[in-house]
């Protein structure tokens, strides 16, 4: 009897593979290591880390988690091509429990993309997934597009994917366009109609077109999968997919009317969203389920008189049980070394005392602009101290003139390689007259794709978080910084994506000395 027939969910992550599709969620080599580690601690049972055949970065990336994961699985994605499954097994081989996942979209619409007939899709399949069979004891099969394929040949596919050595069988609801009711009827039809589908896995893969992904994910549980796949936030292409911490609270909280159970240590979940967000770029709504800033914040007068009496009235989770903690203490200019240390260590990151000694001098300066420092502005504050690629590029000093009176204009010393270098440029905006300042200084062609302003927390003296996004010859990368002001957070942004191309361009080959700084002022 497989685990289908009891009452275990796997736990399947795709944060680092489909979630990096996201636009703009590109994370580093490093970055992606970190997530996979927290991932693998939560208690995930399947890791899917990248796409290996997709870029030599993710097929670095991928092999290193493999190489590092204690306990969870780790799989890498592969089109229905020998290449691929061949470069897929390649990065995952490492790991001590590999799989690979191979998919071809069988729907109408995406079998004209290949121009194959169903027989020469159905053959295609028997033979991508028999080599993936030979090569790894755990082999994942998808139908892209599941829900939009017509059921006989779904079953058909299904069946050859099964015969042929898939040990799990995903069914992805590719666009977002299924509703639970039909989510749930897919799988019992698979259930009922496959041959041999009792003895293999169904997994279900929901996307957030229309709002209804852990819907669809919950519903298809109930039918009779045991594997969700999901993201930590919900990040993913488009509207996103299942979001992980959804799928995890509702089995737990509602498991009088959903009797399944996962693995994941559900104390761990708000620590994963903030690393994913901070990583990633992409800031969680404030009312997020889960881990949203206010799903547990209480504001009207009738709730908090209501919480105050009993907290069930208006919680149906303890805070603790998602990883929140009430803030015992609050940190700011007065605090020293021992709080910020168990601060950092509640917040997972442990710290040796030389990086303890830089954090606390960059806690203190931003103290001293801060009345209150909240858990987001630290983690703000860690990304971009323990950064090992921020580096050679270093902002100075900078001041702004700025107003209804124009023009507007920066003034700025940057240092290069330890030297200094200083320019003054007018802009359309501060912002602008920054950045140009920059560009005088640091010569380069990368082109400006993204600029995003977010405030982590409330208040005039709230840092902004600000992410810009670079493209060089193909090669994109993301910067981030954070500051109560505005356009310093913007400057040093730009910095932190420059130093990244930097070391970009290092590692395609390119000569350290290219870089093409100058006094422009
Ligand atoms: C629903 C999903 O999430 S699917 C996963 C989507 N993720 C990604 O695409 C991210 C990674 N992708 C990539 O890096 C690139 O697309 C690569 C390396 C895989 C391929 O790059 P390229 O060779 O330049 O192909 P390109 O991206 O232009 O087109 C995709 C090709 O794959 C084919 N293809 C797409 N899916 C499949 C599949 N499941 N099995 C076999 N072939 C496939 C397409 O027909 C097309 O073939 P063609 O080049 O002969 O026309
Ligand atoms: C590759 C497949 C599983 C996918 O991500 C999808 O169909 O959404
Ligand atoms: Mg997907």
């Amino acid at each position: 009897m497989t685990d289908q027939k009891q009452d275990r969910v796997l736990i399947f992550d795709t944060t680092l593979r489909d979630g990096e599709q996201s636009p703009g969620a590109t994370m580093t080599h490093a970055e992606k290591v970190e997530i996979a580690g927290l991932l693998d601690e939560m208690g995930v049972d399947v890791i899917e880390a990248g796409f290996p055949i997709a870029s030599e970065g993710d097929f670095a990336a991928v092999s290193e988690i493999a190489r590092q994961a204690k306990t969870a699985q780790i799989c890498g994605l592969a089109r229905a091509q020998i290449g691929d499954i061949d470069r897929c097994w390649d990065a995952v081989k490492h790991a001590r429990n590999p799989r690979i996942h191979t998919f071809i979209g069988t729907s109408p619409l995406h079998r004209a993309i290949p121009n194959l007939t169903m027989d020469q899709m159905a053959d295609r399949i028997h033979e991508t997934v028999t080599h993936a069979r030979n090569l790894c004891e755990n082999v994942q099969w998808s139908p892209m597009d599941a829900t939009r394929t017509e059921a006989d040949y779904l079953c058909r596919t299904v069946e050859i994917a099964i015969k042929a050595g898939a040990t799990t069988i995903n069914i992805p609801d590719t666009v977002g366009y299924t509703a639970p009711r039909e989510s749930a009827a897919l799988i019992r039809m698979l259930l009922e109609r496959v041959p041999g589908a009792d003895e293999i896995i169904f997994a279900t893969h929901c996307h957030n077109d229309l709002g209804m992904a852990t819907a669809n994910s919950l519903a298809a549980v109930e039918a009779g999968a045991r594997q969700v796949e999901c993201t930590i936030n919900g990040l993913g292409e488009r509207a996103g997919n299942t979001a992980l911490e959804e799928v995890v609270m509702a089995l737990k909280v509602r498991n009088d009317i959903m009797p399944f159970q996962t693995r994941v240590d559900s104390t761990k979940l708000m620590n994963i969203s903030r690393r994913v967000a901070a990583v990633s770029g992409f800031a969680v709504q404030f009312n997020k389920a889960i881990v949203g800033k206010n799903a547990f914040a209480h504001e009207s007068g009738i709730h908090q008189d209501g919480m105050l009496k009993n907290a069930e009235t208006f919680e149906i989770m303890r805070p603790a049980d998602v990883g929140l903690t009430e803030t015992n203490i609050v940190m700011g200019k007065h605090s020293g070394r021992a709080a910020l240390r168990s601060k950092l260590e509640n917040l997972g990151y442990e710290l040796g005392d030389n990086q303890l000694k830089d954090v606390f001098v960059r806690f203190k300066e931003l103290a001293d602009r801060k009345k209150e420092i909240y858990d987001e502005d630290l983690i703000a504050l860690m990304r971009i101290a323990t950064d090992p690629e921020a580096d050679r590029i270093k902002l100075k000093s900078m001041h702004v003139v700025c107003g209804t009176e124009g023009p507007n204009h920066a003034r700025m010393t940057l240092t290069v390689d330890g030297d200094e270098h200083s320019t003054e440029q007018d802009g359309d905006g501060p912002v602008d007259a920054s950045f140009k300042c920059i560009k005088a200084i640091v010569a380069h062609s990368a082109r400006l794709q993204l600029y995003q302003v977010a405030a982590v927390t409330e208040g005039t003296d709230a840092q902004a978080t600000v992410s810009v996004r670079l493209e060089e010859d193909g090669r994109i990368v993301t910067g981030q910084s954070a500051d109560t002001d505005t356009v310093v957070a913007s400057a040093r942004a730009y910095i932190h994506a420059l130093n990244r191309l930097l070391v970009r361009r290092e590692k395609g080959g390119t000569d350290k000395r290219e870089i093409n700084y100058k006094d422009a002022s």
